[in-house]
């Protein structure tokens, strides 16, 4: 499997992909101690808490529109070596609000970036919203009115990152009102921390066209047919879930069970150096997993283009790099 196959990320936080090296230069910017959160090239934390507190930590360091156009710049420029050509990356206000800076100013920053890597590798991106679940369904509500008041043309979708374990779905079910009436793509992080009935909650209650992770729907069959039955399509980020210890290995990993029984799955790498992966890294532990060729995880990108949050002509144009 090589950077050939050509591949689209669905499910990335852009806080969550600043490298330990990038932050450690923020930190020399800003003159702060990282030394919490990381450790000589790598980011230490113990459980999904303290992964929160390390991905908030280095999310502290960016705190103008050239910080910012410089993680997503890097960020794209490292995957589109990998063989992408889609991103889309998770983008949070409040994140952006912590550090000081304003909304117009994190997205137009971010945009830079986009741009940039567009022009030196053909690249595409999309910004998806966020709200930080536990922060409150209020928060959440702002994050959804926010990005319903369409203050940057990449902005394309809305989702929910965060503690899963806060609150029910019903609690943020307005925000999300919101956002789909402002006709923006509606995800939601849901069957990660928590079991199934976060799932069944979350299609119940949010009405979304893709679910974050969505994996432990695994353990309710029915669930898992009525996934395959509704066409949601799944953000699965199986590195992602071994680093937090959901599974203890790939094989145990529920994403060709998954596939097999007809829901549309996709992959991605979440955060990427904080789990030691990339969106590179997750196709091929997948090929090497389930023995996937070069048709088959190429019809993985083939569903995440088709459910990806953007104009049709961009769609047309990139699934035609597919065949
Ligand atoms: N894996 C994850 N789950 C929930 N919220 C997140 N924010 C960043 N990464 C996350
Ligand atoms: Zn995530």
């Amino acid at each position: 499997m090589s950077a050939a196959v050509r591949k689209a990320e669905l499910h990335c936080h852009i806080e969550g992909a600043a490298s330990p090296e990038l932050v450690r230069a923020q930190a020399r910017k800003y003159g702060a101690d990282v030394s919490g959160f990381i450790s000589g090239d790598r980011y230490v934390w113990s459980d999904f808490t303290d992964f929160l507190g390390a991905y908030d930590g280095a999310a502290a360091l960016f705190r103008s529109e050239e910080d910012y156009a410089l993680l997503a710049q890097t960020y794209l420029e490292g995957i589109a070596e990998e063989g992408a050509i889609y991103a889309e990356i998770f983008v949070s206000p409040d994140h952006a609000a912590a550090a000081g800076l304003s909304p117009v100013a994190y997205f137009d920053g971010l945009a830079a970036g986009i741009g940039a890597a567009k022009a030196s590798t053909g690249i595409e991106c999309r910004m998806i919203v966020v709200g930080v679940r536990h922060l409150g369904a209020e928060r959440v509500e702002a994050a959804a009115r926010l990005a319903a008041s369409r203050p940057h043309p990449l902005i394309s979708g809305f989702g929910m990152a965060g503690e899963e374990r806060f609150g029910t779905p019903g609690d943020f079910a307005r925000a999300f009102d919101i956002a789909r009436e402002a006709g923006l793509g509606i995800t939601i992080h849901a069957g990660e921390l928590a079991g199934p009935e976060s799932v069944r909650g979350a299609l119940d209650h949010i009405r979304p066209a893709r679910i974050g992770h969505g994996v432990r729907a695994i353990e309710d069959e029915a669930l898992v047919r009525r996934l395959a039955e509704s066409g949601v399509v799944l953000e699965v980020c199986p590195g992602s879930n071994l680093a937090l210890g959901l599974y203890p290995d790939i094989a145990s990993h529920p994403f060709d069970r998954l596939r097999v029984a007809g829901v549309r799955v996709t992959l991605s790498s979440d955060d990427p150096p904080h789990f030691g992966t990339s969106v590179g890294r997750e196709y091929r532990m997948a090929a090497e997993a389930w023995g996937y060729d070069r048709a088959a995880l190429t019809a993985i990108t083939r569903t995440a283009l088709q459910a990806a949050f953007i104009d049709e002509d961009t769609r047309a144009f990139l699934l035609g790099q597919l065949d």
